[in-house]
């Protein structure tokens, strides 16, 4: 582009027009989850691992479901999972041609003025040329018309062109920006409602990239086409000069034509081979900046270490890269730039030669052959475009299939997607921001609830009630990581957390404590045995209830870079919390003194991830950011370790009152903890090998006993 411009302003004087972006006892339900999972009502069915459907149809997953009716009959439609093979391809992925067809197709009148748009900007741009040539032929008296008529017509397209381009642009423009937000939130929310597994198998970095630099691919092959010399605007005028040359001279039309589509594409097509160089000079940029970063975020490491020296010889050399990609990159530049005229200069010269003996001859006008010299310019742009765009689509297409072959391979947390459904639907209809995920059916029928399956689900007042008075049971639970299926984490455990009491979950590192906390989040789901509430299977409730009668207080919690007063409310997301709810909770937290000492008090600002907070404030936010939320169940991930004697103080002061009437599990780091505590039950093996009190296990001089000898210091 700035090539193009560059040029052009060079060929300006000569031609003045030339100005160049998802339950009873038996198979039943087993068969109704494998479907499910098919036939996902929300989202487009998903086609599933061999290895993950036999675990879905195993018979222990069907003794999970024993508390409920059959949900779906044998007759239902649903339960034939056969689907004809290009059904499943298209399904499976989430960009489509269809897709894009039919969210275009919701802008009807926006397209259509784009292409009248299109249509005159470039009739316009390409009788340009004619005007010119007539303009001469008047100025040596060759045409007998008024010169001041032939200047107002010239006036009017000069005014036309400019009006047309920018409804072309405007509507093109809007049109793509509204298309790639419906992608961009449906893509989100899609990889929102995955499995735990699918976040563990990618990185944080290669999804954001899915959702910023592939999708921005998909943008700027509108957003970055849409210009005078690129795309829909380029390939018109490409037809269009060379149906006028013809038009203008059958004789001439065949050499000049020919050649300067070779001309020009040669050069557009060498120009394009150049942009390896291009992008070497960015990631030149972008290694020198990353040594910028790295080097000042580790500034403390560095000092300690003496580094200085080795991050100058570092720095030094990346700047050095990057100097020598620069002077390469200038050497190409002025190429490519100069390649440009010479496809121009050679075509004039041949424009020059064949025109000029014709016009000798007598068989063409002066005002033809000057007609040619314009769109002589005007092809040598337009195809340098045109092949700049197909290059680009070439990218497009990769990011595309890149974006549909993650979203394919995964697998949707079915019961998380009906709750988020159910949210969506609940939500004010005007809210713009919501709008955007509901799809009305454009990501396919299966994107319609499925209020069959829904109806089957209990009711969010059951699950609050059956928290808040019922025991919390793991039954026989066996677990194995989806990314690491042959081994083993939970092999038979039975645990009971009774309701509104205090378990200490104690055992060796790596036995499994996190995993148990995990799978009673419902981060993940066991593989064979179940989990209840009062008896209930967790499974008959959607995710987003369940997640809403857990708090779950880790070891490093995590804030969001907004607010002090926001990361508290987040505890009720959904709900308008009031500053004295806040101030409430984390009075009860005891951080409300240290959140009024910060510079703008509970409007603060945390940083990345809380990193303007200390270890200890960060643990208070989220403790009161728990008591906010007043789940019934409570999963500690106690950690004090890390704080000094006032902050741990203050921490467990805050703990202890978060803890009060709670089915609380908490892995206990401190023997204090894990000796108030109602019951201690110690993970070895998979399983819960020891369970009592502090002093009953310690009498059994068993695998407890050890721990604490050993490790009581560690305890205390
Ligand atoms: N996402 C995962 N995918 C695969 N394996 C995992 C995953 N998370 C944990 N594991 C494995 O599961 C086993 C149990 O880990 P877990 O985190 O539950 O232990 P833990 O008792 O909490 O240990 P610690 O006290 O050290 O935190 C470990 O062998 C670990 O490597």
């Amino acid at each position: 582009m700035a090539m193009a411009t560059a040029s052009a302003s060079v060929t300006a004087p000569l031609i003045p027009h030339i100005i160049p972006t998802r339950f009873s006892t038996r198979t039943h339900h087993a068969r109704k989850l494998k479907l499910s999972l098919h036939q996902s009502p929300t989202f487009p069915p998903i086609s599933l691992p061999a290895s993950t459907r036999s675990n879905y149809i195993s018979t222990s997953v069907s003794r999970a479901y024993v508390t409920g009716p059959p949900v779906v009959s044998e007759s239902d439609p649903r339960i034939d999972d056969t689907e004809p093979d290009t059904d499943k391809a298209e399904a499976s992925n989430l960009i489509s041609r269809r897709l894009l067809w039919s969210l275009l197709a919701r802008h009807k009148l926006r397209l259509g003025l784009s292409v009248l748009a299109l249509v005159g900007g470039t009739t316009c741009t390409l009788s340009m040329p004619i005007f010119s040539g007539r303009f001469f032929e008047v100025l040596i008296g060759a045409r007998p018309e008024p010169l001041w008529k032939l200047l107002s017509k010239v006036g009017l397209l000069y005014s036309l062109e400019p009006i047309f381009t920018v409804i072309f642009v405007v509507n093109m423009n809007t049109v793509w920006e509204k298309v790639m937000s419906t992608l961009r939130a449906q893509i989100f929310r899609r990889v929102l409602i995955q499995k735990a597994e699918f976040f563990d198998r990618y990185k944080v970095g290669e999804l954001s990239g899915l959702l910023t630099s592939d999708l921005g691919s998909l943008k700027d092959v509108v957003s970055e086409n849409i210009s005078r010399d690129r795309g829909f605007r380029a390939l018109s005028e490409v037809v269009g000069t060379i149906c006028i040359l013809f038009a203008l001279s059958p004789q001439l039309a065949p050499i000049l034509g020919l050649l300067m589509l070779f001309v020009s594409v040669s050069v557009a097509t060498y120009k394009r081979s150049t942009v390896p160089v291009f992008k070497a000079h960015g990631i030149a940029q972008a290694s020198m900046s990353d040594c910028v970063t790295e080097t000042f975020s580790a500034i403390r490491t560095v000092r300690s270490f003496c580094g200085e020296k080795r991050q100058m010889l570092m720095f030094g050399s990346q700047v050095l890269a990057y100097q020598k990609s620069g002077i390469k990159l200038g050497t190409f530049k002025s190429i490519n730039e100069s390649l440009t005229r010479v496809a121009v200069y050679i075509s004039l010269l041949a424009l020059y030669c064949l025109g000029g003996s014709k016009v000798k001859a007598g068989e063409l006008s002066v005002g033809t052959v000057a007609s040619f010299i314009g769109y002589t310019f005007t092809l040598t742009f337009a195809v340098q475009g045109l092949v700049n765009t197909f290059g680009d689509l070439r990218g497009t297409f990769a990011a595309v299939e890149r974006i549909n072959s993650v979203i394919a391979g995964a697998e949707i947390d079915e019961a998380l997607a009906y709750g988020l459904e159910k949210e969506i639907q609940k939500k004010e209809v005007n809210d713009e921001s919501i709008k955007l995920f509901i799809s009305n059916g454009a990501f396919g029928k299966s994107q319609q609830l499925d209020s069959h399956y829904m109806s089957a689900l209990k009711s969010t007042s059951d699950v609050g009630r059956l928290a808040w008075s019922g025991d919390v049971v793991l039954e026989d639970v066996h677990f194995s990581y989806p990314l690491r299926p042959d081994v083993e984490i939970l092999n038979g455990l039975n645990l009971t957390l009774k309701c509104g009491t205090v378990t200490a979950l104690v055992g060796s590192s790596g036995a499994g404590k996190s995993t148990i906390v995990q799978l009673l989040a419902r981060f993940y789901e066991p593989t064979r045995g179940r989990i209840t509430v009062s008896g209930e299977d967790l499974r008959t409730f959607d995710k987003s209830e369940w997640a809403r009668v857990v708090s779950i207080v880790n070891q490093e919690p995590v804030l969001f870079s907004v607010s002090v007063g926001e990361n508290i409310a987040y505890g009720l997301p959904d709900d308008i919390v009031s500053k004295d709810d806040i101030i409430k909770a984390a009075k009860a937290a005891n951080a409300h003194e240290f959140i009024i000492s910060l510079p703008q008090g509970y409007d603060t600002l945390v940083g990345e991830r809380g990193g303007l907070l200390s270890g200890g404030q960060r643990q208070r936010i989220a403790i009161a950011r728990a008591l906010l939320k007043n789940a019934p169940i409570l999963i500690l991930d106690e950690a004090t370790s890390a704080l000094d004697a006032v902050s741990e103080r203050l921490v467990q002061d805050a703990l202890n009152h978060l803890m009060k009437g709670r089915t609380t599990l908490v892995i206990a780091h401190r023997l204090s903890t894990v000796q108030n505590a109602h019951q201690i039950a110690l993970c070895s093996n998979g399983q819960i090998a020891e369970l009592g009190s502090h002093m009953e296990l310690l009498a059994r001089k068993g695998q407890y006993a050890s721990l604490v000898d050993t490790q009581r210091l560690a305890f205390e």
